[in-house]
C-alpha cells in the first residue's frame, strides 16, 4: 500500500455547501457539520474509490480515469471534488501497478492531499475490497485510521457536491448503508433465452443505482470478507453485499442529474463542457480607479452580467486591490479583464499574472487572462504602440507554460469619442475559456 502525505487541508474552496438540503436533512447536515468543524465526536469517515479499471468501453488505450479533461486528467477533478470536504478524513484510491507511478505523478502534479494508493483488484469490488482493508488498519506498518463511515465513490463521477456526500454519509450512519439513486433514463427488459422479450420492469417503480454510497465501515468490510468469489467477480451493486451478507437495507438518497459515470467517449466530451460552463460563469473585471477605468469597467460589468452568473470588478491600482484579488482567487475565479484606458504598457496586467502565478489558481484550471487596453488614436500614433503591444505575444508564450491563457484587446478609438464616451456603449464581448473575443467595436 502506497500512502500519500498524510494531513488534511481544509476544503479547497469555502466552506460547507448544503445546497438541495431541506428541513430534517438541512437540521442533521448542520449537526454533523458543526461536530465535525469543531473536532467534536463527528464519526470518523473515509472515502475508497475504485479507480482501477481499463475502460474498455471508452475505446481509447488510456484508462478513462486518466484521460485529459482540459489538459487535467478526469480523476483529479473527482479528487478535487472529495478534497472539498473537509470532514471526509483519508482518501483511498485503488490503481492498478502499471499506474501507480502515473497516478502518483497526479497526486503531486495536483497537490491534492489525503490520498492513500493501494493496489486495485481485477474487480471492482476487488479494488473496493482493498480500499477497505487498507482503513481496517490489520495491514502492517498502515498510517490509515478505520472510519466509522467510508464512502465509496467511482473515481470516474467526477461531479459529486458535498450535499450529497453528507446525505448518504448521514444515512449510513443511521442505517448502516446508504446509497444515491436516480430515475430511470430507459425501461429495463429481462430477455428470455431465445433472444426476445421476456419481460420489462415498470420504469417509476425502479431507480439507477449510482454513486457515491456510503456505510457503516464494519457492515460493508464484513460483508466484503464474506463475500462469494462470484460476487467479487460478477458484482456490481456494494448495496446488494451489504443486504446479502450483512441483512443491512440501504437507504436510497435521490441524487442530482450529474453524478453521472463517464463511461464512453460522449461522456468525456459532456464532463468537459459541463466543467467549462462552470469555471466560465464567474469574471473579474481589474481596472485602475481612474476616471476612464472605471467608466469602462462599469460599462463591461453591466455588459458581462447580461451573460454571466458572477461578476466582480475590482478597481485600483492593483497593489491595492491586491487584498480583493485574493478574495477572488480564493472564491476560484478562472476569468480575468485587465482594463488599461490610454497605456499600452502591461504593468497592471503583469502585477495580476504575478498574484495569479504565486496563488498556484492556475494549477487545477486554465486561467484566462485578457488585457484590454483602450487607446486615442490621435494622441497615441498606431505604430508606435503596435509593436509595443506585439510584446503581449512573447508575454502570452510565456505564462501559458503555467496553463494561463493570455491575450491582448486593442480598442482604439477617436478624441471625438472620448467626449461622448458616456454614450457610447462599449460592446466587448468574451467567451472565457475560448480566449478569443467574440467581437469588439
Ligand atoms: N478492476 C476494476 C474495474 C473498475 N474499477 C473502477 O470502478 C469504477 C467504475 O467502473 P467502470 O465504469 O466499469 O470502469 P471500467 O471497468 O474501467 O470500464 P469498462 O467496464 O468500460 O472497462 C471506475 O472508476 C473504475 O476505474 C476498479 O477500480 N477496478
Ligand atoms: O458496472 P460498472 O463497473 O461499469 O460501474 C459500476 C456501477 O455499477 C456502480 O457504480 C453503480 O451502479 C452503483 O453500484
Amino acid at each position: 500500500m502506497e500512502l500519500g502525505p498524510p494531513g488534511g487541508a481544509g476544503p479547497a474552496e469555502p466552506g460547507p455547501r448544503l445546497r438541495g438540503l431541506r428541513g430534517d436533512d438541512r437540521a442533521a447536515s448542520a449537526a454533523w457539520l458543526s461536530e465535525a468543524s469543531a473536532g467534536r465526536r463527528a464519526p470518523s469517515v473515509a472515502a475508497v474509490l475504485p479507480a482501477g479499471g481499463s475502460g474498455e468501453r471508452m475505446g481509447v488505450p488510456t484508462p478513462k480515469q486518466f484521460c485529459p479533461v482540459l489538459e487535467r486528467p478526469l480523476i483529479s477533478y473527482t479528487l478535487q471534488a472529495l478534497e472539498r470536504v473537509c470532514w471526509i478524513k483519508d482518501i483511498v484510491v485503488a490503481v492498478t501497478g502499471e499506474n501507480m507511478e502515473v497516478m502518483k505523478g497526479i497526486v503531486q502534479r495536483y497537490q491534492h492531499k489525503r490520498i492513500s494508493l493501494v493496489e486495485a483488484g481485477v474487480t471492482r469490488h476487488r479494488s473496493i475490497f482493498n480500499g477497505l482493508k487498507a482503513l481496517a488498519e490489520d495491514q502492517p506498518n498502515s498510517k490509515l485510521c478505520r472510519p466509522e463511515v467510508v464512502i465509496i465513490h467511482d473515481a470516474v463521477r467526477p461531479f459529486v457536491e458535498e450535499d450529497v456526500l453528507l446525505k448518504v454519509a448521514i444515512a449510513a450512519k443511521e442505517h448502516g448503508a446508504a446509497g444515491a439513486i436516480r430515475p430511470l433514463v430507459s425501461t429495463v427488459i429481462s430477455p428470455s433465452a431465445d433472444g426476445c422479450l421476456d419481460h420489462s420492469l415498470e420504469r417509476a417503480s425502479h431507480r439507477a443505482s449510482e454513486m457515491p454510497q456510503a456505510f457503516l465501515f464494519d457492515v460493508i468490510y464484513e460483508a466484503y470478507q464474506q463475500c462469494s468469489d462470484y460476487d467479487l467477480e460478477f458484482g456490481t451493486e456494494c448495496l446488494q453485499l451489504a443486504l446479502k451478507y450483512c441483512h443491512t437495507k440501504a437507504k436510497l438518497v435521490e441524487g442530482s442529474p450529474d453524478l453521472w459515470k463517464v463511461t464512453y467517449k460522449r461522456d468525456l466530451y459532456a464532463a468537459e463542457s459541463i466543467i467549462k460552463e462552470r469555471i466560465s460563469q464567474q469574471i473579474c473585471i481589474l481596472m485602475d480607479a481612474k476616471e476612464d477605468e472605471e467608466h469602462v469597467g462599469r460599462c463591461l460589468e453591466e455588459m458581462l452580467k447580461k451573460e454571466l452568473n458572477h461578476v466582480k470588478v475590482t478597481s485600483g491600482a492593483l497593489c491595492h486591490a491586491g487584498r480583493d484579488l485574493q478574495q477572488i482567487i480564493l472564491e476560484q475565479c478562472y476569468n480575468f479583464v485587465c482594463v488599461n484606458v490610454m497605456t499600452s504598457d502591461f504593468e497592471e496586467t503583469r502585477k495580476l499574472l504575478n498574484a495569479l502565478e504565486e496563488s498556484n489558481l492556475s494549477i487545477l484550471y486554465p486561467v484566462v487572462v485578457i488585457s484590454v487596453h483602450f487607446l486615442d488614436y490621435k494622441l497615441v500614433p498606431f505604430g508606435q504602440k503596435m509593436e509595443h503591444l506585439m510584446q503581449i505575444k512573447e508575454f502570452a508564450k510565456e505564462v501559458k507554460k503555467r496553463n494561463i491563457l493570455l491575450c491582448g484587446l486593442l480598442i482604439y478609438y477617436p478624441q471625438l469619442w472620448r467626449q461622448d464616451m458616456g454614450t457610447l456603449e462599449v460592446r466587448v464581448y468574451v467567451r472565457p475559456h475560448t480566449t478569443q473575443p467574440a467581437y469588439c467595436c
